[in-house]
């Protein structure tokens, strides 16, 4: 078994309930009251200004140019790819870019991005890409997911997010952080294995609270 298979299989409880929970199954049918999707699109779009500055960092991190050309490539999309998404999306919801700009993080935004962040900074490429991998490979799944919902895909306000998710380009973007870790990891220790496990399952458990917040638009308190 690859070791991307490996950590899949140790979070599975944690990925089985992110399936599971209400936000995202309410995406699914359509269903989710817009205020909780106005909210989670204005603390996402914090969340992926952070997320960029971590492929910024693998650029930095990246072991050759073929690496780096490919982490300043997921850089760009996700600047002006993703982040388009939400700023296309924002407008008709009637939030302007000022308003996404200037909105403040909540708990769970700030920790799981400053998280991210410092594991990326203080670790190997190998630990960055164990804090980002989650959020890559979990969206594509649950996007996939999502999509084999009769109308999910054509929702007036939920369908353009599931056809992103479900895209091949995310989940081209997951399979190849997934190869990296797995090449990256061939031969390291199990000490390192272990770190690099318990950072995965941290990032699947904020994946969670991500969902979790955002369903009860709770900020700090
Ligand atoms: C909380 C949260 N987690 C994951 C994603 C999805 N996502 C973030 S970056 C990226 C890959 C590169 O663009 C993907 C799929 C999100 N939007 N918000």
């Amino acid at each position: 078994m690859s070791f991307t298979q490996y950590l899949r299989e140790k979070a599975d409880s944690i990925w089985q309930a992110n399936h599971k929970h209400p936000f995202v199954q309410e995406i699914g049918s359509g269903t989710l009251d817009i205020e909780a999707f106005k909210y989670y699109m204005k603390q996402d779009y914090l969340y992926l200004i952070e997320y960029s500055r971590v492929f910024a960092l693998g650029a930095v991190k990246a072991p050759d140019l073929e690496t780096m050309a490919i982490f300043s490539n997921y850089l760009q999309s996700t600047l002006n790819e993703e982040m388009a998404l939400h700023r296309s999306y924002a407008k008709r919801l009637g939030i302007s870019e000022e308003e996404l700009e200037n909105e403040e993080p909540a708990a769970t935004t700030l920790s799981y991005s400053s998280y991210m962040i410092s594991e990326a900074q203080k670790g190997s490429l190998a630990h960055l890409i164990a804090a980002i991998l989650p959020c890559a490979w979990s969206y594509a799944e649950i996007g996939q997911t999502l999509a084999t919902i009769p109308g999910a895909m054509d929702h007036p306000n939920y369908g353009e997010w599931v056809q992103m998710y479900q895209s091949e380009e995310f989940a081209e973007i997951a399979n190849w952080l997934k190869q990296q870790l797995d090449s990256l990891t061939a031969s390291v220790n199990e000490k390192e294995k272990e770190q690099l496990e318990a950072i995965f399952i941290r990032s699947s458990q904020f994946e969670y609270l991500f969902w979790e917040m955002s369903y009860q638009q709770r900020s700090w308190t």
